[in-house]
């Protein structure tokens, strides 16, 4: 049975003292049965939370990193860095990075493979934005995103496979659970040329506007094993609800 991972990313939100709570409320939480949780927090928040959550079952994720090992690149943080202070998981990818901070699928697989090689587990995000999916474009944009971390490295290496439509990120519009699926058939069908094995035990997430009411319905799809969950993970009972589910 594949596993299944639930996966927080905060974004650019909350405080130290929000971060603190949040830790709080959900450590009183029973663990989740069967199902891995990882909370992706702020860079500056990150040493802190290792430490908060040492001994718990909540693993700890960054939500990007520098594809370069160390040098000249002011106000970056390298995938050592993280794996230094604890950090196991690491999101690269994120449609907000491609479409803002002008993130290539090249610089995404080279962020990929920075992770991995430091022991991090990187979560490559993929998705389609909404002109693409118009226009029918939606494969040939998740195969040209996945095809260029499959370039560079193994499907061994790759810790999750986000898919996240750009058209569903904090828009309140969830996919339904099998136009989600069709997609997440498709990437494992891809996986599956590479490493048959994998294939069969890669994490596929779903991500956009996953909320504890929807989220048993996508779950229920075989080939969606998880989520990443952005606006309804900053409160620490409905990421653990999303878990449940
Ligand atoms: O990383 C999380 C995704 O961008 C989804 O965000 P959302 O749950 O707020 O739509």
């Amino acid at each position: 049975m594949r596993e299944r991972i639930i996966i927080a990313n905060w974004k650019m939100n909350g405080t130290l003292e929000s971060a603190r709570a949040w830790i709080e409320a959900y450590r009183t939480l029973p663990a989740a049965a069967n199902c891995r949780a990882v909370l992706c927090a702020p860079f500056v928040y990150l040493p802190e939370i290792v430490e908060r959550l040492r001994g718990t079952p909540l693993e700890v994720g960054a939500q990007d990193v520098n594809e370069n090992p160390s040098g000249a690149y002011t106000g970056e943080i390298s995938a050592g860095m993280l794996a230094d202070i604890g950090v196991s998981w690491c999101i690269v990818g994120h449609s907000e990075r491609r479409r803002y901070y002008g993130d290539t699928d090249n610089r995404v697989a080279m962020k990929a493979l920075a992770a991995a090689k430091a022991g991090i587990r990187p979560i490559v995000c993929v998705g389609e934005t909404l002109e693409e999916r118009e226009r029918g474009e939606t494969q040939t944009v998740i195969l040209r995103q996945l095809n260029a971390v499959l370039a560079v490295m193994m499907p061994a290496s790759i810790g999750a496979v986000a898919y996240e439509p750009v058209w569903a990120i904090g828009t309140g519009h969830v996919a339904d659970p099998e136009t989600a699926q069709a997609v997440h058939a498709s990437i494992r069908r891809r996986i599956e040329l590479v490493d048959q094995a994998r294939a069969m035990t890669l994490p596929i997430l779903y991500g956009g506007s996953v909320t504890p009411d929807n989220a048993a319905g996508l779950f229920a799809m075989p080939d969606i094993d998880g989520a990443l969950v952005g606006g309804a993970s900053l409160k620490a009972t409905s990421f653990f609800a999303i878990g449940q589910a």
